[in-house]
């Protein structure tokens, strides 16, 4: 680039990077400001709240005032948060104002944007910056030099695109700046890229590339299904996405309103920095495990990763078939036809028991069930039951307190006691007093009958389950075996624990059945590693955010759980649905990339991005001694040019192992499940809690014959791509067929 042009465009930096200050000062001001008016109104409020509250006209007064002060409270110190937020963004700013420039002629008007992380506009209104998700900034992303098209909110508009420039500013100075015809240029790509690993992952709004892009701003569909390679940012541009929504529907939407289920804890630390530091508050996240464990109370639910240890000792033929039964489609629409057609005998009632004697018996509750219309949904009857047994509980609590013996009971409380029943309520007579405290005394008395009505209490989902079961065994397994199953389900449970395949079908069966479970107000959904859900717990994660749009992003390759593909069109018919492909994979050097692609079944489309780095190698040795030399070698190569190395293995047990014996020669962490945070130095931990994560160098191990046979190809896939610069394989013994077959040339062999 012309250097006078790079001294024009670092003269406007500096300008803008003055204004910049300057508003930050001026923000200070009045954050101080805000701040001496946080502490005068909680002051006050301190004050207000000590007044005289033992008359009861005065504690309704008082009641008013402190629930003004308290919004007051609230109003300021929301105030104080926006202006430190707003700083924190225009620090940021201060920086690295903006990434790109866009000439554009519309209809003869010339206009040049600058595109940052965030608008600046100055005193005059002109936005010296502009939002990367504003309309306008979409040509950043899309359009070659020519003709181009961007989304507006009221219909698509038309520009001449004449110029597009990129730059890379570090405290304000331009450290790189180039004109470019490309969508986003793979020079600043590769200064990115090639940079090491941080703790946290970092945004990518400088760079996002055009199919990146057309995830990121899709408004059109409910459901969004991306298939993308390892690497390829799909994690990223569901990040990007969140922050993107948000911006265009800040009057409707907030980030509450947003779910992310993430593969593991590990990962929910690893991007969490992502959203504010695009000055926007982080999503909700959970792991499966984490809602299914919410949903059980009281419950112990087999985990994903606790099974596929489990798995490693044994997985007998039958039990993957039943497996399979449980976790597909079919297996949740047999439920539905079963609540359809079950009668109200087939329902397993629970009496509710009050002081140990039956307060609404079975046959009770099945009666004002049996008397709704057949043709009512389930859900529908159930509530109606609820709401009936309620009824019925209140009448019995007004026919109570007319007894003399509640009336005595009434006469003997306590001033205090007697003061808190009547709470605030003003009475015609002393009659209509006593009544009333009596019916409170009854209502607080059977307090729990009402709440185990509330909970569904008064029927056993449990036992339905079980004989949902039992009426509908699956084809592919002997009656004998489908019976046992049934049985060792029974017997979990006594101990309070359910296996994994169950759990979704069990909560779908509940929720269809007692019309709970249900949360209307989330909006946006995201499932990240979509291949590691079943069939079934997609429909049941469906069911539970009905108001949801939907995106899933995964990688057939990457499974490590070897489930059956899920046919998502069928999932979601009747939905606006979009399948997109990413076949660029980002993270790793081209020879990584390469190599990984060569461990699986041939046909895979991964383009990999060219950047070089050294050839992955593969070191075996014949004993244990032998491995452990090699790596320590390798670690302490390594730790000089790299941030984060992480040791890879198969499963947990190969990794405490490895850990134990490391313990003499080298510092390691050893990660497990619970873990939430990346620790520094090297990390040894199981492939399936650095789904998602990535590392400068990466040792494999075990990846020897035994440990990877050939239909573990996803795992050793996903071991590889987590590398961005090295990869180290270590081999036990005779290497994996899975290296036997990948083609030599794409890595180095030390035997
Ligand atoms: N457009 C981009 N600009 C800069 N970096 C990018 C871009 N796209 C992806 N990356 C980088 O590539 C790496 C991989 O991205 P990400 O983790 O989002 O991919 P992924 O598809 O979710 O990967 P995986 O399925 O393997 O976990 C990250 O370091 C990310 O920052």
């Amino acid at each position: 680039m012309d250097e006078h042009i790079k001294a024009q465009e670092q003269q406007r930096v500096t300008q803008v990077v003055g204004q910049i200050e300057q508003r930050l000062v001026d923000q200070q001001a009045q954050l101080d400001k805000a701040h001496l008016e946080t502490k005068l109104v909680e002051r006050n409020y301190g004050d207000n709240t000590r007044v005289n509250i033992t008359e009861a006209d005065d504690r309704i007064e008082t009641n008013a005032a402190v629930q003004q002060q308290k919004q007051l409270v609230a109003r300021a110190v929301e105030n104080e948060s926006i202006l430190k937020q707003q700083m924190g963004q225009l620090k940021d700013l201060a920086q690295s104002p903006y990434f790109g420039r866009i000439d554009i002629d519309e209809d003869g008007d010339q206009d040049t944007l600058y595109i940052g992380t965030a608008s600046f506009i100055d005193d005059q209104q002109n936005f010296l910056v502009y939002d990367w998700r504003a309309p306008i900034s979409g040509i950043y992303y899309n359009g070659t030099l020519g003709t181009v098209h961007y989304n507006t909110p009221t219909g698509q508009a038309t520009a001449e695109l004449l110029k597009k420039r990129q730059f890379q500013i570090q405290h304000g100075d331009i450290i790189n700046v180039f004109d470019t015809n490309e969508t986003v240029g793979d020079q600043l790509l590769q200064a990115v890229l090639g940079s090491n690993n941080a703790e946290y992952m970092q945004n990518i709004v400088a760079t996002i590339q055009q199919e990146q892009n057309d995830i990121i701003r899709d408004t059109r569909h409910d459901v969004l299904v991306v298939q993308g390679v390892a690497g390829s940012g799909k994690t990223s541009a569901i990040l990007q996405r969140i922050a993107f929504l948000l911006y265009h529907s800040r009057e409707s939407l907030n980030s509450e309103q947003m779910l992310l289920f993430s593969p593991n804890k590990l990962f929910s630390h690893y991007i969490s920095e992502v959203l504010p530091s695009l000055g926007e508050k982080n999503m909700r996240q959970v792991t499966l495990a984490e809602f299914l464990d919410a949903r059980f109370s009281g419950l112990q639910v087999e985990s994903l990763f606790q099974r596929f240890e489990q798995d490693q000792h044994s997985l007998p033929e039958t039990a993957q078939q039943l497996r399979q039964y449980k976790e597909s489609a079919a297996y949740l629409a047999a439920i539905d036809r079963y609540l359809k057609q079950a009668q109200p005998t087939e329902l397993c009632w629970n009496p509710i028991y009050f002081e140990g004697k039956v307060f609404f018996s079975a046959d009770e509750i099945q009666q004002i069930y049996t008397s709704l219309p057949h043709n009512l949904l389930a859900a529908d009857k159930f509530l109606t039951t609820k709401n009936t047994l309620i009824k019925r509980l209140k009448r019995r609590i007004r026919e109570l307190a007319k007894a003399d013996w509640v009336l005595e009971e009434v006469d003997v409380l306590s001033e205090n006691d007697y003061q808190t029943l009547v709470g605030t309520q003003r009475f015609q007579s002393a009659d209509d007093e006593v009544q009333y405290v009596a019916r409170a005394l009854m209502r607080k008395r059977l307090e729990i009958v009402y709440n185990a009505i509330y909970n569904d209490y008064f029927i056993d989902t449990y036992a339905q389950y079980a004989a949902f079961m039992r009426a509908n065994p699956a084809s592919n397994v002997a009656a004998t075996t489908w019976a046992t199953m049934v049985t060792t389900y029974e017997q979990q449970l006594e101990r309070h624990q359910v296996r994994l395949a169950d759990a979704a079908p069990l909560l779908y069966l509940r929720d269809q059945l007692t019309g709970s479970g249900q949360n209307h107000a989330m909006q946006y959904l995201f499932i990240d590693e979509m291949q590691d859900y079943s069939a079934a717990q997609l429909l049941y994660i469906k069911h539970a955010f009905p108001n949801c749009k939907i995106t899933l992003l995964g990688d057939r390759d990457q499974d490590l759980f070897q489930r059956q593909q899920v046919q998502w069109p069928t999932l979601f018919t009747g939905q606006r649905l979009k399948q997109i492909t990413l076949n660029k994979s980002y993270r790793s050097t081209k020879q990584i990339t390469e190599f990984a692609a060569g461990l699986l079944p041939a046909g895979a489309d991964i383009q990999a991005f060219t950047r070089e780095g050294p050839q992955p190698q593969v070191h075996q040795g014949q004993t244990l001694a032998d491995c452990l030399l090699v790596i320590t070698q390798q670690i302490q190569r390594l730790l000089d040019q790299h941030d984060t190395i992480a040791i890879l293995t198969k499963d947990q047990v190969t990794s405490d192992q490895l850990y134990a014996h490391l313990q003499l020669n080298v510092e390691t962490t050893l990660m497990t499940d619970s873990d939430r945070a990346l620790p520094k130095g090297v990390l040894i931990l199981p492939i399936y809690l650095a789904k998602g994560l990535e590392f400068d160098a990466v040792i494999a191990y075990n990846v020897s014959a035994t440990q990877f046979p050939m239909a573990d190809y996803g795992l050793l896939y996903t071991i590889a791509t987590r590398a961005m610069h090295e990869l180290i394989l270590i081999s036990q013994g005779p290497v994996s067929p899975l290296l036997q077959q990948a083609a030599p040339e794409t890595f180095e062999l030390h035997a």
